[in-house]
């Protein structure tokens, strides 16, 4: 297949991009602009108005799409075939919020059976301990979560539970563990009772240092204090596709929620990963974020790519960072419960397109996956706002907020709203000199003072930003919200032709981080590696600089 920037499309978005008019003589130019540029599905309205782009530019990207066979790749995907290609796995973490008659392939077995299956086992255990019929060593019932598991083991569980946290079970409380820094897990150990607290094991390989070193820290913990090895069965859960390692560990293994080679570590709170969230919100809550994105993989394989909602989203990001230099990508959620949400977006979308060779080994010749980051509306406002604003970088944002809180109080939520449409607006419009001069009229400034603070608060706007709203935050927009950005990550890493779910890169540092453990615990100093890492080791080794 012909290479994307060698595409006729590629040619042509680039004299296209050249010579767009700004932003705001496209609004002028088309009272209609929002309702070509808006598209509502799932539960999800998307407004991408407010992005570079006339009806020439929409026409070249679709072009692109269809020259890089996006359809054919969704479809692949969707159908179980081998799109990862040097782990050679299916990638299939649509499969586990698949209707129970689908029959889904790999290796000639239908997996949908076993989904199920593991679905049926979670919401007995869930069932078990929320009821109080799963009791600790003491008699008493569950009354604290604490999950164990980092990155996709850790993140998605984190965001979700903190997402729907109007729809926790009001007797349970959950604590997330990751990092191997015995500070995160002691500051949540202080808060819990050993008789009454639950820790859930979360690891694909159940090889992941810090995962297996705060379980064992754990399970020491609840030894010295009051706990028995006869007792771990009833507080130590796992959740792992390496039921052997799982059990030569010492879990129980009716306690052990299998996971599949099919699913990527930052794709997978759907499946079992998904316990504490199916723990906090209860199963039916648990099975509408499931619904919810079923219905996005549904719009995604089915609407045309120019009603599509992540092909859109895609397409505008890969815009940006090819033909406008565009380094990193916003996330706003205009929503407290959705605080969290842009840094899963970053582990999703930065693990699997922070690549920089082809599916067959080749470099690439262009941009690939730009950095992720973001935050809370309002409080990036007051923070990094300044720089999308008046900053030397182009940095595109989405914003997301939905139209009712689940805490109505006075002015807040309409406050809400009206800081993020005037920050899209003004992203798009910015402000002009004579506009910045014309806001200085009554003060006493002189004429040369005047001019000066006017350059300074000239904004050239043609800020590209996406809005997205849903009427109210639940399982079910949230589900197909978080699907809306997994495929929009497929999109871009399809046309950019890399493979979006390996994670090659995470190994060497793993690696390299061991041999320098054996040498911090040696006794000799360390003498083989660079100066820096020698000095670094031998320092830490002294205790003291
Ligand atoms: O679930 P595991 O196997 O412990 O891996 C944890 C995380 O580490 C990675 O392999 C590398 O960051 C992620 O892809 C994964 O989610």
């Amino acid at each position: 297949m012909t290479k994307l920037t060698q595409q006729d499309a590629w040619a042509q978005l680039e004299a296209q991009t050249a010579k767009l008019p700004h932003m705001r003589e496209l609004f002028e130019a088309d009272p209609q602009r929002f309702d070509k540029m808006s598209l509502s599905a799932c539960g999800l309205l998307l407004d991408y108005s407010k992005n570079r782009a006339d009806e020439q530019t929409l026409t070249q990207l679709f072009e692109l799409a269809k020259s890089a066979k996006l359809s054919d790749k969704i479809r692949a995907m969707f159908n179980g075939e081998i799109i990862n290609n040097t782990e050679k796995r299916a990638v299939l973490h649509t499969a586990l919020r698949a209707e129970t008659d689908e029959v889904i392939l790999v290796d000639g077995q239908n997996i949908v059976p076993e989904v199920k299956q593991t679905q049926a086992k979670m919401a007995k255990f869930v069932e078990a301990v929320t009821s109080g019929e799963w009791k600790g060593y003491t008699g008493k019932a569950i009354t604290d979560i604490v999950s164990i598991g980092i990155g996709g083991s850790f993140l998605g569980p984190k965001i979700v539970t903190q997402a729907l946290r109007p729809y926790w079970n009001p007797a349970l409380k959950c604590h997330f563990v990751a990092n191997v820094d015995a500070t995160s897990l002691c500051e949540k150990l202080r808060l819990v009772d050993p008789e009454t607290t639950l820790f859930v094991m979360s690891s694909k390989s159940f090889g992941t240092q810090e995962t297996l070193t705060n379980t064992l820290s754990a399970k020491a913990w609840f030894l010295e204090n009051g706990g028995t090895q006869a007792d771990i069965a009833k507080h130590f859960v796992a959740v792992t596709s390496n039921v052997a390692k799982a059990t030569e560990f010492g879990m129980d293994a009716d306690n052990i929620f299998p996971m599949w080679d099919w699913v990527g570590g930052r794709y997978s709170l759907w499946s079992a990963i998904g316990l504490p969230i199916a723990l906090l919100i209860g199963m039916d809550n648990f099975y509408q974020l499931l619904a919810g994105a079923k219905s996005m993989d549904k719009h995604f394989v089915e609407a045309p790519l120019e009603q599509n909602m992540p092909v859109i989203m895609g397409l505008f990001s890969l815009l940006y960072g090819n033909f406008y230099q565009a380094q990193s990508h916003v996330v706003l959620t205009y929503d407290h419960y959705l605080r969290g949400l842009p840094a899963y977006f970053q582990q999703l979308d930065m693990e699997s397109n922070g690549k920089s060779v082809t599916l067959n080994g080749d470099s690439v010749d262009h941009a690939t996956g730009p950095v992720i980051w973001g935050g809370e509306g309002t409080n990036g406002q007051h923070a990094y706002h300044q720089l999308l604003h008046q900053g030397t970088a182009l940095i595109p944002a989405d914003f997301i907020l939905p139209l009712q809180s689940h805490n109505p109080l006075g002015e807040h939520h309409v406050q809400l709203a009206s800081n993020c449409f005037g920050q899209t607006q003004a992203l798009m419009q910015g402000r002009t000199f004579d506009e910045a001069l014309a806001e200085l009229d009554g003060s006493s400034l002189s004429q040369e003072e005047k001019a000066l603070i006017a350059k300074h608060k000239v904004m050239d706007g043609n800020k590209p930003s996406n809005t997205l709203l849903m009427d109210k935050l639940t399982p079910e927009t949230l589900g197909a919200l978080i699907a809306l950005y997994e495929h929009r990550t497929f999109v871009q890493g399809a046309l950019w032709d890399i493979n979006s779910f390996d994670q090659w890169g995470v190994e060497l540092g793993k690696t390299l981080g061991n041999d320098v453990l054996a040498r911090l615990q040696s006794d000799e100093e360390a003498k083989a590696l660079d100066a820096s890492s020698n000095a670094l080791i031998n320092l830490f080794r002294r205790g003291h600089i």
